[in-house]
């Protein structure tokens, strides 16, 4: 018969360690436990753990030192129990390991949720490798300042036993009062007795956080450990850094993979609504609220909650996420009720947090609560080592995306991409290659198809390369899907199961980048006689066509019928200086498909001849086509 998992209650009071040892044990857990530093010590000598639980205040020492000594030691997760509203407390031990804290006077629901998460860490255990680089002074600099110091150190192999004795030798002699052990099997604790997967490094990552730099594989390793924490996470770094892949790794990696993984834009939501988005609301609460709606927490509720954009949040709304995080509870609009929630929350930004702090525009109480373990995600002008890396994987993905043989680039194309200063880091890389092969018609990409001698010029001169704004650009080529986060294949992602919800702000915005832009001309580009495109589309934005409606070129009535909000009388009323009704990228991207069914309708359906009269490849008409879902018929 399996052994129940083991607990280690470490508090001097002893009405409360009995109230906590008839919670665990309830839950079908054996428990050990100890009123002081030492006894715990001698504990955690001789057994190992599932889950300890440690008040902060000992008689003789501090459960900081537990805490410690269990990260530096075991595998076991540790929690801390604070004195109520002591969270300054609860973040010092989460940054030196804690996995998760609970508060004094003690709510059982959350205590038996606390349980519940720390046997659910031990659920998965990553087999180390030689990309776990030990947090001492040999990293480089670049990534020993990115990372604070010990955040985690938890051992990442699977307990042996050696990790373990026996605990005849001292069961008698812990505790002042004797150490108290309920349960049948609670003195022979060899292993853990959860169920363990062990999954490896490739099944974990592969595909997924390319790069084999110093610095990817120091945030590999970092990656893993705060998996199996609860600690909010802040991701700082450039645009295109990876900042949303890795806050998902966290996700897939934890105890919480089974839950909802939410990313949310916070600049994408106009700020009337983030309360209601956020929190919910009750049907009737406000003009519009038609019926109840789930916020963004509840969705999120035993998942994770990922702010990207945390600095884009109006101080409002950070008073109220700052007593959502630190309650863990929320209320919806219209509603009476305070909700428990149970998530962990990952932020993201680009910009210098500390310094907006520091001007007043975020708040230092937020910031000091999503700050717990900060990553800084490396640009990747730091790791250029990477690049051919990563260029394969985006060349590979292309081709399969696209239905391409196998596309390779020359040694030329290789150099020109390893020195190309690259503001939208990986992203832009992506893009680049992206366009690379939309233009060129041989499966060999060479230096001059990555266009990159204009690129560097316009990014020179650009501040902003991610974000630049509508009035003044024109999309040359794609940038990437908005909806990346909703079509990853199983093949992008090969991870231990994950659902992926996605809020409707989640990258809402326009993915913009330098390389993807030339400065505008007023003038509407002439691409061939008879054809007037004023832009391409931007494909970062949702297509004005439901994806199921997929477009026939060769049938009239259908691609007419795609085009019903374009009517005759909208074209007058641009003429004469109106926008728009349905938005300017919608606009354009019906647009960009009308001309196309119509160059196709002329070719009688040959994609070459189309393409022709098009003045653009083959290989960027079938793109396109596929991007704006427009039926490819038979392949040429
Ligand atoms: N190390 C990597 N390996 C493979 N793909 C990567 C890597 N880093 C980033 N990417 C890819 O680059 C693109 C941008 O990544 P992501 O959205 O995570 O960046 P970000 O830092 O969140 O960007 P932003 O700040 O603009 O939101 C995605 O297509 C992602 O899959």
């Amino acid at each position: 018969m399996q052994d129940k998992p083991l607990a280690l209650i470490i508090d001097d009071e002893a009405d409360l360690c009995r109230l906590m040892q008839i919670t665990l044990n309830k839950m079908g857990m054996d428990t050990h436990v100890a009123y002081d530093v030492a006894s715990a010590r001698a504990f955690l000598a001789d057994n190992h753990y599932d889950f300890c639980l440690t008040d902060l205040a000992l008689p003789d020492g501090s459960g900081m030192e537990i805490v410690e000594l269990v990260t530096k030691t075991t595998t076991t997760p540790v929690a801390v129990i604070t004195a109520h509203g002591d969270v300054n407390v609860a973040i010092e031990a989460m940054k030196i390991g804690a996995f998760d804290f609970v508060n004094k006077p003690l709510d059982l629901p959350r205590l038996r949720q606390l349980a519940q998460s720390a046997l659910k860490v031990n659920e998965t255990i990553i087999q180390s490798t030689e990309d776990d680089i030990p947090q001492d002074g040999s990293q480089e600099k670049s990534v020993s300042t990115a990372i604070p110091p010990n955040p985690l150190t938890g051992e990442l192999v699977a307990p042996t036993e050696n990790d373990t004795k026996t605990d005849t030798e001292h069961n008698t002699e812990t505790s002042k009062d004797k150490p108290q052990k309920t349960g049948q099997n609670s003195t022979k604790k060899s292993k853990s007795s959860t169920p363990v997967t062990v999954v490896s490094d490739d099944e974990i990552f592969g595909g997924r956080l390319i790069g084999d730099s110093r610095p990817m594989k120091q945030l590999r390793s970092t990656i893993k450990k705060l998996a199996r924490s609860q600690a909010p996470v802040f991701l700082w770094g450039g645009s295109g850094t990876g900042k949303e892949v890795v806050s998902r790794l966290i996700h897939d990696l934890s105890g919480r993979r089974n839950g909802n993984f939410v990313p949310v834009n916070c600049g994408a939501i106009p700020s009337e609504l983030m309360e209601s988005e956020f929190f919910g609301h009750k049907k009737g609460s406000f003009t519009g609220a038609t019926s109840d709606k789930i916020g963004l927490f509840q969705q999120a509720d035993g998942g994770t909650l990922f702010l990207d954009e945390v600095a884009d949040l109006p101080l409002a709304m950070q008073v109220k996420l700052l007593r959502a995080i630190q309650e863990k509870t929320v209320r919806a609009i219209g509603d009476t009720k305070e909700v428990p929630v149970d998530i962990r929350i990952v932020c993201a930004t680009h910009k210098d947090l500390a310094d907006l702090v520091q001007k007043g525009a975020f708040r230092q109480d937020l910031f000091y609560r999503i700050n717990v373990i900060e990553v800084k995600l490396p640009d990747l002008n730091d790791r250029r080592d990477d690049i051919p890396m990563l260029a394969e994987h985006f060349l590979n993905m292309i081709a399969k995306d696209w239905e391409l043989d196998n596309l390779s680039l020359t040694d030329d194309a290789i150099d020109v991409l390893t020195y190309h200063n690259f503001k939208g880091n990986v992203r832009e890389l992506r893009n680049i290659l992206e366009r690379a092969v939309t233009m060129s018609d041989s499966d060999e990409i060479d230096a001059h198809h990555l266009m990159l001698d204009d690129i560097h010029d316009i990014s020179e001169s650009d501040d902003t390369p991610s974000h630049v704004s509508h009035d003044d650009i024109i999309t040359l080529a794609p940038s990437e899907p908005a909806t990346e986060a909703i079509n990853t294949t199983a093949n992008d992602i090969p991870t231990p199961s994950n659902i992926i919800k996605v809020s409707p702000y989640h990258d809402q915005r326009p993915t913009y980048t330098a390389n993807t832009v030339i400065k505008e001309n007023k003038e509407p580009k002439p691409i061939t006689p008879g054809l007037n495109i004023i832009a391409s589309a931007n494909y970062g934005t949702p297509l004005s066509t439901p994806k199921s409606q997929k477009i026939s070129p060769l049938d009239s009535n259908s691609a007419s019928q795609a085009f019903d909000d374009l009517n005759s009388s909208e074209h007058e009323n641009l003429a004469n200086g109106e926008l728009p009704s349905q938005g300017l990228e919608a606009y354009l991207i019906d647009q960009e498909r009308q001309i196309i069914c119509n160059a196709l309708q002329q070719a009688g359906g040959n994609k070459t001849q189309a393409a022709k009269l098009l003045g653009m490849t083959f290989r960027s008409l079938r793109y396109r086509m596929k991007k704006l879902d427009i039926d490819d018929g038979d392949d040429e």
